[in-house]
């Protein structure tokens, strides 16, 4: 992969758009590229039980997309899902669909009385992926995301962050109440520039720069 700068969040946002408007790639696409590669940098570490948990817009499809390779490659995996299914939109929603008809289970946990079920399959992982709130998200996580925070937190799980560990400000690097704090964190297409603040070396470990297919003209034009 070649040098690339950082990508501040209207970057990232422009990067989307100008795929989708410019270069014609469906943004299924990207979310495919990345929600393999990120499958693919969680299986080198061999996980036996994942806990994947989702959030309501685009970086939750990354979660789905995860889910669908992870039980590809046969790690056995669970999705918790913090929002309504009714809220689930477009690139997303695609992916919703493909592994609600494979049969992965979903857990509601966005409905309050089964949040033990949560609880409990979250002590059985040994990987939990993070995959609730992304680059888009400006303001301190909502409930029942917060909650769930906390709890993946205090858990003994090792725990992937997709694109961002949720609750940090990508171009800052600083935390909001309550931020995942994770072992390692995937990003896409290029790092953030908040990641390398020294505030936010404990929230997102080890970064890894997933590549998601983006042509080298667009990265050009939104970083010039
Ligand atoms: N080119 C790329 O980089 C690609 C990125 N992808 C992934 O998409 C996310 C960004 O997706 P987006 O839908 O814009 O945003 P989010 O998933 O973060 O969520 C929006 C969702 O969250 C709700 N919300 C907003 N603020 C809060 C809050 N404080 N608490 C709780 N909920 C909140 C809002 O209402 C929306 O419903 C990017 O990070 C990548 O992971 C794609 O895969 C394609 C390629
Ligand atoms: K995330």
């Amino acid at each position: 992969m070649s040098v690339r700068p950082l990508l501040t969040r209207e970057q990232s946002r422009a990067v989307d758009t100008l795929a989708a408007e410019k270069y014609h790639i469906p943004g299924v696409i990207l979310m495919e590229n990345a929600g393999r590669g990120s499958a693919e940098l969680l299986f080198a570490r061999k996980p036996a039980n994942v806990l994947i948990c989702c959030g309501p817009g685009n970086n939750g499809g990354d979660g789905y997309v995860i889910a669908r390779h992870l039980d590809l490659l046969g790690v056995p995996v669970i999705i918790a899902l913090f929002c309504s299914r009714e809220r689930i939109q477009g690139d997303a929603l695609i992916n919703f669909k493909i592994i609600e008809a494979a049969g992965i289970e979903i857990l509601d946990c966005a409905a309050e009385h089964l949040c033990e079920s949560f609880a409990a399959q979250l002590s059985q992982a040994d990987w939990v992926i993070d995959a609730m709130l992304g680059t888009g998200v400006t303001s301190p996580p909502r409930e029942p995301i917060a909650s769930a925070i906390g709890q993946i937190n205090a858990s003994k799980a090792q725990v992937m962050a997709i694109d961002i560990p949720s609750g940090l400000d990508c171009d800052t690097g600083q935390p909001n109440a309550p931020t995942i704090e994770a072992d390692f964190t995937a990003t896409f297409v290029t790092s953030k520039p908040g990641y390398q603040k020294p505030a936010a070396q404990s929230y997102v470990g080890e970064v890894h720069v997933v590549d998601i297919g983006t042509p080298q003209a667009l990265l050009r034009e939104v970083l010039r």
